[in-house]
């Protein structure tokens, strides 16, 4: 909800008791609707899989300058795949077709000038030739005419045929009396990857292309490799999910994932090595590199600390680098059994390791250590861990505490608030969780038993949180 709201696409008002909260859709809000006349099939569109399977060809296709990503997940190009997937080809049809009502309705109402001393005109690569037929109805006096393959030409409906010409044919090859060129430039529509990860890989500048500081983590060598990140998130089982989210909304015990794939993320991933595998890499991958700058920027939150226990610690990456840069304090990783079994050897040498369920007991220590944990999980969940957390510490006065990794949702002039509002319908779509303003967090920590708490915003997107008993 908060990302729609965010997003515009819904407004938030009281009713006149102010008691509670209304909803409305935006004007924005009612494109999204599925008989509203601009109706804007593209979500469903970029989130086939197919298209997110290319995605995780990207970094190998820059050593293959021959290669298109999407040439090398499906071996061959795009516009052959889709001429043989029927439901892939419809997806883009009905992308084109709502793009062209809405962009061509706004053409010819406030650019009606540009076709005014035109007698006729030429529409190339015209899909359903839907932009054909509105200008054709506005501006009867030009004469148009759609060109497209043969095959594609085939597929215009009546209704449109009536009102244009149309000619198939190569446009590599001849375009007949051209006198204005439509493409809608679909490729080039890739504004959401930026926001997503707020990296700009590739400068130019004279035809030379060099890696940016950022564009480097990338790189599978770098020591803070971020390439798990693009794997996990282009993975298609994810998106799948993604496409579930507005039926989601009328089905209130199930999330996006479950009606996706009839069970949870947790037992889909227990039964699916593979995207096992990418998720405990894509964890490691974001331990190594928030963990450095936490040791270093921010070693004052670990001072006096004797023990820790980092709940929900995975394959104990964060707990290691603790470790090695606060030797003399003592380190346990508590997981699930099944995760302690998979920490490596390396790490199991320096920090200790216990098996068990974090709703049922926690073990005692200074301090409790919980990374990207509580924003899996609803509300009522999170009081109940933090209750455990606090059984688990000294009081305020013996230097007990936890530590809190996760986002506090800022507002929206904060550079990073689209990558949180990301992560919160991430979390909305694989869990049915969120992220939290502070005010929600406050609301948790008072409902948990806490007195206190002071927020460090020092890890770009994230914060950190210390809370007191
Ligand atoms: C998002 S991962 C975070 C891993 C690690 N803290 C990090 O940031 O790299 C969530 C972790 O919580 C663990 N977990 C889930 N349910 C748990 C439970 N009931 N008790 C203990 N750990 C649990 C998972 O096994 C997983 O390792």
């Amino acid at each position: 909800m908060l990302v729609l709201v965010n997003s515009s696409l819904i407004s938030v008002d009281r009713n006149e008791s102010g008691e509670e909260e209304l909803y409305f859709l935006t004007p924005s809000g009612r494109l999204l609707l599925k008989d509203h006349p601009f109706n804007i099939p593209s979500f469903a569109w970029f989130s086939f899989p197919e298209l997110n399977r290319a995605g995780q060809f990207l970094s190998n296709s820059f050593h293959q300058s021959n290669s298109v990503p999407f040439q090398m997940a499906h071996g061959m190009s795009f516009w052959d795949f889709i001429s043989k997937h029927d439901e892939l080809n419809k997806g883009f049809q009905d992308r084109m077709i709502s793009d062209s009502r809405l962009t061509i309705s706004a053409v010819v109402n406030e650019c009606s000038d540009i076709f005014q001393d035109l007698k006729s005109l030429v529409d190339v690569g015209v899909g359903s030739g839907t932009a054909a037929r509105l200008i054709a109805e506005t501006f009867p006096h030009v004469k148009c005419t759609v060109y497209d393959l043969p095959c594609v030409i085939e597929t215009i409906p009546e209704n449109t045929r009536v009102v244009v010409d149309s000619i198939g044919g190569d446009m590599f090859e001849y375009i007949p009396q051209l006198m204005l060129k439509f493409q809608l430039g679909v490729l080039t529509d890739h504004s959401s990857v930026g926001p997503i990860f707020q990296i700009k890989p590739i400068v130019t500048e004279k035809d030379l292309y060099s890696l940016t500081l950022s564009g480097r983590i990338l790189l599978k060598h770098h020591p803070f490799n971020l390439d798990p990140s693009w794997s996990w998130f282009s993975n298609p089982a994810l998106n799948m999910a993604g496409q579930c989210l507005c039926g989601s909304f009328h089905q209130s015990n199930s999330t996006p994932f479950e009606m996706a794939h009839q069970m949870s993320l947790r037992d889909f991933l227990s039964k699916k090595d593979e995207l096992n595998r990418q998720f405990n890499d894509l964890m490691a991958s974001d331990s190594r590199l928030i963990m450095n700058a936490v040791v270093k920027e921010c070693s004052d939150i670990f001072q006096g600390l004797k023990s820790l226990v980092d709940v929900g610690g995975g394959n104990g990456t964060a707990a290691r680098l603790i470790t090695e840069a606060f030797p003399h304090m003592k380190c346990t990783v508590y997981d699930l059994p099944h995760v302690i079994a998979t920490i490596p050897e390396s790490t199991h040498s320096i920090v200790d390791s216990i098996g068990g369920d974090m709703f049922q007991y926690i073990p005692p220590s200074d301090a409790i250590f919980l990374k990207s944990i509580l924003h899996d999980w609803s509300d009522e969940d999170c009081v109940r861990i933090l209750k455990r957390c606090k059984e688990a510490i000294p009081p305020k006065e013996d230097g007990g505490k936890v530590i809190i990794i996760d986002i506090v949702l800022g507002n929206e002039d904060d550079k990073s608030f689209e990558l949180q509002l990301f992560f919160d319908i991430t979390m909305m779509v694989l869990l049915g969780a969120k992220e939290r303003t502070e005010g929600e967090w406050k609301t948790l920590f008072k409902e948990a038993g806490f007195s206190d708490y002071k927020i460090k915003r020092a890890l770009g997107f994230r914060s950190i949180i210390e809370l007191y008993p």
